[in-house]
């Protein structure tokens, strides 16, 4: 659960965060972004430190409890030296584990779900047919407001080919297949014969089957047969999360100047942005997360839709 925030009333947010990114940036890691916001890295662990009009907010983070207290304790320290002329209040919340955050409150959940183009028919019916198939594996499924998204994405981007690794009972393929331009194409990826064969029916239903040239192999091998040309306007990723860093790989050096790569599952409840988590997936994702937003050829956001999903749009 290492993970842990504060929030310190003071008037001098952005004053206090350079000073601490000056002064530690002799024995630690820090950084300091063009919006104010300060990052400080030692041994233990890492503490972000963001300006707000009234108050500086930290956030710690840190693989164990212990090495949490370690990271709170130094920047508590430095930060109460500094401020030689008020006394700050440093209250740290008790740690927390990243798997018990939620993106959005369930209320609000409930008013996303019930503000976009509603699912038609079809969707619905495959929603339903999915459930009864294939049980607990049905929330692989993207929900109707993350299907609405990637209908108008690939309206938005006038798509002729896309791609789409992870097709499961292919809600997400029948989301895409009908926001593609006349003779558009899908290239829709995924391993799985048992789980494809369920949604083909209701591809044929929508009057979408012709344009979705669905592989069962393992994606890689799909991706990497295409030509090495920019040729993709939009791709859609949502399988395993470990492969995310070579999926994207192979698949921005193939987008077309203004074509789009959209993730799914982005924060993996929560374990993204919670260091404790070091399984394979886990690292893969924060190292794919950082890595876009570094990345030149690409502009991206991250937005909090369901467990959250990054655009990225090649420059
Ligand atoms: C989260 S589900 C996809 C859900 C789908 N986008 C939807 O909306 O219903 C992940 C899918 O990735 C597939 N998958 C896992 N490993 C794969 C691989 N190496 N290559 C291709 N597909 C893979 C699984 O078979 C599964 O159907």
């Amino acid at each position: 659960m290492p993970l842990a925030t504060a929030r310190v009333a003071t008037d001098r947010p952005a004053r206090y965060i350079k000073q601490l990114v000056s002064h530690m940036g002799h024995k630690a890691t820090t950084a300091l972004t063009p919006d104010g916001r300060g990052t400080i890295t030692v041994a233990a662990g890492t503490c972000t430190l963001t300006p707000t009009p009234d108050r500086l907010e930290l956030s710690a983070s840190a693989v164990d409890v212990e090495s949490l207290a370690r990271v709170q304790d130094v920047v508590t320290r430095h930060l109460v030296r500094f401020a030689t002329q008020e006394e700050l209040s440093v209250e740290w919340t008790a740690p927390v584990d990243g798997a018990a955050l939620d993106l959005t409150a369930p209320l609000v959940d409930e008013y996303l779900l019930s503000h976009h183009t509603p699912a038609d028919e079809v969707l619905g019916d495959l929603a339903a047919a999915t459930r009864e198939a294939t049980a607990g594996a049905a929330n692989m499924q993207v929900s109707s407001d993350e299907g609405a998204l990637l209908t108008m994405l690939t309206r938005l981007t006038g798509a002729r080919f896309a791609v789409e690794v992870g097709v499961f009972t292919g809600y997400s393929t029948l989301c895409i297949a009908r926001g593609l331009a006349a003779g558009g194409r899908l290239l829709a990826c995924d391993i799985s014969e048992e789980w494809t064969a369920i949604g083909r029916p209701y591809w044929e239903r929508a009057g979408v089957d012709d344009r979705i040239d669905l592989r069962i192999a393992p994606a890689l091998d799909t991706l990497r047969a295409l030509d090495a040309e920019p040729v993709i306007d939009i791709a859609f990723i949502d399988a395993d999360k470990a492969a995310y860093p070579a999926y994207y790989e192979e698949i921005v050096r193939r987008l077309r100047p203004g074509g789009l790569v959209v993730l799914d599952n982005v924060f993996l409840g929560g374990r993204v942005l919670d260091p404790a988590y070091r399984e394979e997936h886990h690292l893969a994702m924060r190292r794919l997360n950082d890595l876009i937003t570094g990345d030149d050829r690409v502009d991206s956001v991250m937005l909090p839709v369901r467990d959250g999903v990054t655009i990225a749009r090649r420059r």
